[in-house]
């Protein structure tokens, strides 16, 4: 469903990878690993079209994603370093906006509901800069739940989460992948699965 063949990266004259070739079927979890610089972050920014490899191709369902514009947008979750949260807005206006800027139609009560499942009864209504850091993290992780992408590129996910945020984030993942979706993501950790299967992607040789 994800293809990638003969990409290259260069930041300024350091190439970081050059030649990669990988597909990624459904039901498959994706995980780059690979040392502090080794382009991993470089790479998920270029499978979701916000950074341009030198060359090579990413395909999505037989189509190049630069074709399908917004068409690949649609199908794709992508949870970078910053959050993407607004301090200024609540939890529940956070969702309601990343859920329209996805283009989904989703219910407050699903959203009460996410909030609810991530951790964060009683914080909804709360602007988000009163929540902590890891409160904050949990807030943009509730999009995990409310999303129909059925690909998700995660980039160090767990940094900052507390042992239970962490299983109900190795839990969603599993979801994702035991429902036929595909999540491409880096981690200094092992993530465990349930059902689908585990590829491992190693970048810097
Ligand atoms: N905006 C930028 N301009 C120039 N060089 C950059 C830029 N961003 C990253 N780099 C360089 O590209 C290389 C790869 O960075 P990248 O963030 O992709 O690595 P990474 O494997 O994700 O690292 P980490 O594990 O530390 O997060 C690094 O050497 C970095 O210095």
């Amino acid at each position: 469903m994800l293809a990638v063949t003969q990409l290259q990266c260069k930041r300024g004259d350091r190439l970081l990878f050059s030649g990669l070739d990988f597909a990624v079927a459904g039901g498959t979890l994706l995980h780059v690993r690979g040392a502090n610089g080794s382009g991993k972050t470089t790479l998920l920014r270029s499978l979701c079209g916000l950074f341009t490899p030198d060359s090579g191709e990413i395909r999505w369902k037989g189509e190049p994603t630069r074709r399908l514009g917004e068409d690949y947008r649609r199908d794709l979750l992508y949870f970078g370093h910053l959050n993407g949260i607004k301090g200024d807005l609540t939890g529940i206006e956070n969702l309601r906006i990343a859920a329209t800027l996805d283009g989904d139609r989703v219910e407050d009560s699903a959203i009460w509901a996410a909030l609810a499942r991530i951790g964060l009864v009683g914080f909804e209504d709360l602007p988000t800069r009163m929540l902590s850091q890891g409160q904050k993290k949990r807030v943009a992780l509730a999009r995990l739940i409310l999303s129909k992408a059925p690909l998700w590129i995660l980039d160090e996910p767990f940094t900052a989460l507390d042992v239970g945020a962490v299983d109900l984030l190795e839990t969603l993942i599993a979801e994702h992948v035991a429902h036929a979706g595909i999540v491409v993501l880096t981690t200094h950790q092992e993530v465990g699965l349930t059902s689908g299967q585990v590829e491992r992607l190693h970048l810097g040789g």
